[in-house]
């Protein structure tokens, strides 16, 4: 990779999309406020590290991951993008775009033309295309580029999605969604695939994803966007911090969780596993392998939900 990684840095973003109008069951539309994507979104990109964005649907992530690629303006708030010390504003600027390429999950094809003819077009757009890359991964996704996108199965589009946002190589990579219609073995294969190539190539790679148990091992960061804010941005290793699990008999494993909140309870027989919340203190790490309970991490998905959920507290 000739260019650094990029990061980027959002400061206070708004994005309206205008006044939205929702069919009442009567018939008369009231208005919505549904036309607020972010709302005082501030963040800042580590350059030249995966970072997963996380959020429930509606969340804002999409928006959000417009924005850096500049195919949407914010309405307030200032958004840079670029290496560090030379991050500039994305919106028609040639020299941060190129550097920038967003695969979302309807793949970006040119929809008249054949898929070869788009991948044509990004190869020339894209300074660090790899064909060597393009051409071994549409032969693992059996991809035939011969036909038009819409002859292409939904998991093929984005098998195709995938391989672009892979050979691209640009220095800001971001993969919005583009598992989606993938099977699992496909899925698999591009998180394999994604990971290899970004240890010969680092670069700054987003990936936004529902299927947190799946991708999780693929962060070094993580964000949550929650309505239009972001509720946390740190390390992988710093969320998963925020939470452990405690396997045993009940009456042990409910002795070392004391009032702590749990925030996932299953029982086995006569064996219990909690997720809680916090962290344990040396001593209650100590009378835990005493008691013959095992402590363990916490799965992101459990900390994903507990943070989003209905109702939840937002730090
Ligand atoms: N072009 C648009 N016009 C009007 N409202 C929009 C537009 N794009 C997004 N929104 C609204 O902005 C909010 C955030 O949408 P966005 O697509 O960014 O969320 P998301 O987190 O990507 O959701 P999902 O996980 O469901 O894809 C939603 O309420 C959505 O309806």
């Amino acid at each position: 990779m000739t260019t650094a990684p990029f990061g980027a840095r959002l400061d206070d973003v708004v994005v309206h999309f205008g006044t939205s109008y929702r069919m009442q069951q009567n018939g008369i539309p009231i208005k919505d406020d549904a036309g607020t994507a972010l709302d005082g979104a501030t963040l800042t990109i580590r350059p030249g590290a995966i970072t997963g964005v996380l959020g429930r649907n509606g969340a804002g992530k999409t928006t959000m991951l417009s924005l850096l690629a500049a195919f949407t303006r914010p309405t307030s708030g200032t958004v840079v993008v670029g290496p560090e010390g030379a991050q500039e504003d994305p919106w028609e600027n040639p020299w941060i775009t190129s550097g920038t390429q967003l695969v979302r999950e309807s793949g970006d094809l040119m929809a008249e033309e054949k898929v070869a003819t788009s991948l044509k077009y990004y190869a020339d757009m894209r300074p660090e295309w790899s064909a060597e890359t393009a051409g071994r991964l549409l032969d693992l996704f059996e991809v035939d580029v011969r036909k038009n996108p819409s002859a292409l199965s939904r998991g093929k589009r984005s098998a195709v999605g995938a391989t672009l946002g892979l050979a691209a190589r640009a220095p800001l990579t971001i993969f919005d969604e583009v598992y989606l219609g993938m099977d699992a073995p496909t899925r698999y294969a591009f998180y394999d695939e994604l990971l290899a190539d970004y240890a010969e190539h680092p670069r700054t790679i987003l990936l936004s994803s529902h299927l947190v148990e799946e991708v999780e091992r693929l962060f070094e960061d993580v964000v949550v966007i929650d309505r239009g804010r972001v509720l946390l941005a740190e390390s992988a290793d710093e969320m998963r911090a925020r939470g452990f699990s405690l396997t045993g008999t009940k009456d042990a494993v409910e002795r070392i969780a004391g009032g702590r909140r749990v925030l996932h309870r299953q029982q086995l027989g006569t064996t219990v596993q909690v997720t809680l919340e916090g962290a344990l203190e040396a001593d209650e790490l100590t009378a835990a392998r005493g008691a013959g309970v095992e402590v363990g991490a916490v799965p992101v998905q459990d900390l994903f939900v507990r943070l989003t959920g209905q109702g939840s507290v937002q730090s």
